[in-house]
């Protein structure tokens, strides 16, 4: 990047972090990572500033609090006096830096950086981040590696890393290898700030096959979803099987539970809250309310028990990769919005079943959207999302050596999981994509519909 365009004055780090934290307020809102696009920033402080390199060009980690009227959050930046716009991870040269000081496994200033133990890696890669929309930053070096870094912080190591982490040590095929780390000490608490993993160049995402396969189905009005050439309930059953063997996975690796009678309370209470707080900022979502309170109260009355574990938290087909190996599961970091407490917690491995299953329905009518309406579209969308939700949970049962069991017999409670899933996705749509809130509400009326007879 030419340095006329470069607005710093400054060839010193602190003089340069003093620029760009003042104008953090501007560009912040701009970022497609900064997560507090709806309220105003009232400040911007640096938490921690790590100088990588002093001169020719200076390197920056910095570490800032954002400050908004009703929170206070940590967000993470690479800066350099050579680019224009506060971002250096843009910089393949800066970022390859990242990426050597990983392989050396250097410390600088208390900011860590490591590779796992028996991992070798090449240097001199020069990173370029990937084009994705995404919650955080991801730098892509040659065909091997995949650095993540976490833009908004949160205190303490990142359940990513720690998931993949123990899934690794138990031997699970359906992840990307992690590689190494980057953490560094914030309100003295030690945080994962970067976590390299390997790549996988030949990855197709499950969002992309899925909706194509649903064009295929759009385009042949004709025929059904099992005789177009693009079906895909194939994979969809090989995908449960694979989501069942991450669940066994992680319940060899860290364990699980029994929920009790207050477990259960408390999960229903969390489910009925957060519809109330979703429906105060939608009312579009007010004729539903009282079926969907039934649905979450109906989840008591599961029979036998309910086991609790570490989960995805948030699996959907953005999260799965398709590999010529077979399917991967990727971000363990839960729902971008909930608080580390809930994304931590031991959760019933249905939570991730029913996130997947919403994603069918979502792949299947999100072509729906805004276009007239269209009876035999709408027919042939249902009918997708009807025969890969039925092969993903049958894949799902066929694989499920752990304590979950085959979904299918939790009813009450896979559908209250649903449902609840569905409501995030209100809230969700309505922040960030409100063209997209059809797709939660109209399968909210579906399934409740569905209840009542
Ligand atoms: N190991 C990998 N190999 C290939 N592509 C990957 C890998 N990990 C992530 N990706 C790509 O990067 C995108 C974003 O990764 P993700 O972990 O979901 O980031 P975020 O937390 O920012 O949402 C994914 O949708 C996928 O396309
Ligand atoms: O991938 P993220 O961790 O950022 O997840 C958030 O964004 C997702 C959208 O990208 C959102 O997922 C919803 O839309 C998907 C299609 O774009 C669909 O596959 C999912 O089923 C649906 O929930 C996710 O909820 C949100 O947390």
């Amino acid at each position: 990047m030419s340095t006329e365009m470069n607005p710093w004055t400054s060839t010193d780090p602190a003089t340069l972090v003093d620029e760009v934290v003042a104008e953090l307020p501007e560009w912040l809102p701009a970022q497609r990572w900064f997560g507090g696009k709806d309220r105003k920033i009232t400040g911007v402080r640096p938490l921690r500033t790590t100088v990588l390199s002093e001169a020719d060009p200076v390197l920056v980690h910095l570490v800032v609090e954002v400050e908004q009227p009703d929170r206070h959050e940590p967000y993470q930046l690479l800066v350099s006096d050579t680019v224009d716009n506060h971002d250096a991870t843009g910089d393949p040269e800066l970022a390859g830096r990242l990426l050597d000081l990983v392989a050396d496994g250097a410390t600088v200033d208390g900011l860590v950086f490591e590779h796992e133990p028996d991992v070798e890696l090449n240097k001199g890669l020069r990173g370029r981040p990937i084009t994705a929309e995404q919650s955080n930053t991801s730098l892509v070096f040659g065909s091997q590696y995949i650095l993540k870094l976490f833009r908004k912080l949160t205190l303490g190591e990142n359940p990513d890393l720690v998931l993949q982490r123990a899934l690794h040590r138990v031997g699970c095929e359906h992840i990307a290898r992690p590689l190494g780390s980057i953490t560094g000490r914030l309100n003295g608490q030690v945080t994962t700030v970067g976590m390299l993993q390997q790549f996988l160049p030949d990855a197709v995402d499950g969002w992309a096959m899925a909706t194509t396969s649903v064009r295929d189905l759009m385009a042949e009005g004709d025929l059904h979803a099992d005789e177009v050439g693009g079906d895909f309930a194939g994979e969809a059953q090989r995908l449960g099987q694979a989501v069942a063997t991450v669940h066994a996975d992680l319940e060899r690796a860290l364990g699980t539970q029994h929920a009790d009678a207050d477990d259960i309370e408390k999960t229903v209470r969390a489910m009925t809250a957060r519809l109330d707080s979703v429906v105060s900022a939608v009312p579009e979502l007010r004729p539903y309310v009282p079926a969907l309170r039934e649905a979450f109260e109906a989840a008591r009355d599961t029979p036998g028990a309910i086991a609790i574990q570490h989960i995805h938290g948030d699996l959907h087909l953005g999260q799965v990769l398709r590999t010529v190996h077979g399917w991967l599961l990727i971000d363990f970091e839960g729902e971008p919005g909930a608080p580390i407490a809930e994304r931590t917690a031991l959760r019933s491995p249905l939570r991730d079943v029913a996130g997947m299953l919403r994603s069918f329905d979502y792949a299947a009518h999100q072509l729906l959207v805004g276009q007239p309406e269209d009876h035999q579209l709408a027919v042939r969308a249902l009918e997708w999302s009807r025969r890969n939700r039925a092969a993903f949970t049958e894949g799902y049962a066929e694989a499920a050596s752990g304590s979950v069991g085959d979904p299918r017999k939790r009813g009450y409670l896979l559908r209250a999981f649903e449902l609840d899933k569905a409501v995030y996705e209100v809230a969700y749509e309505y922040a960030n994509r409100p063209e997209w809130l059809t797709v939660p509400l109209s399968s909210i009326a579906r399934i409740t519909g569905e209840v009542k007879r």
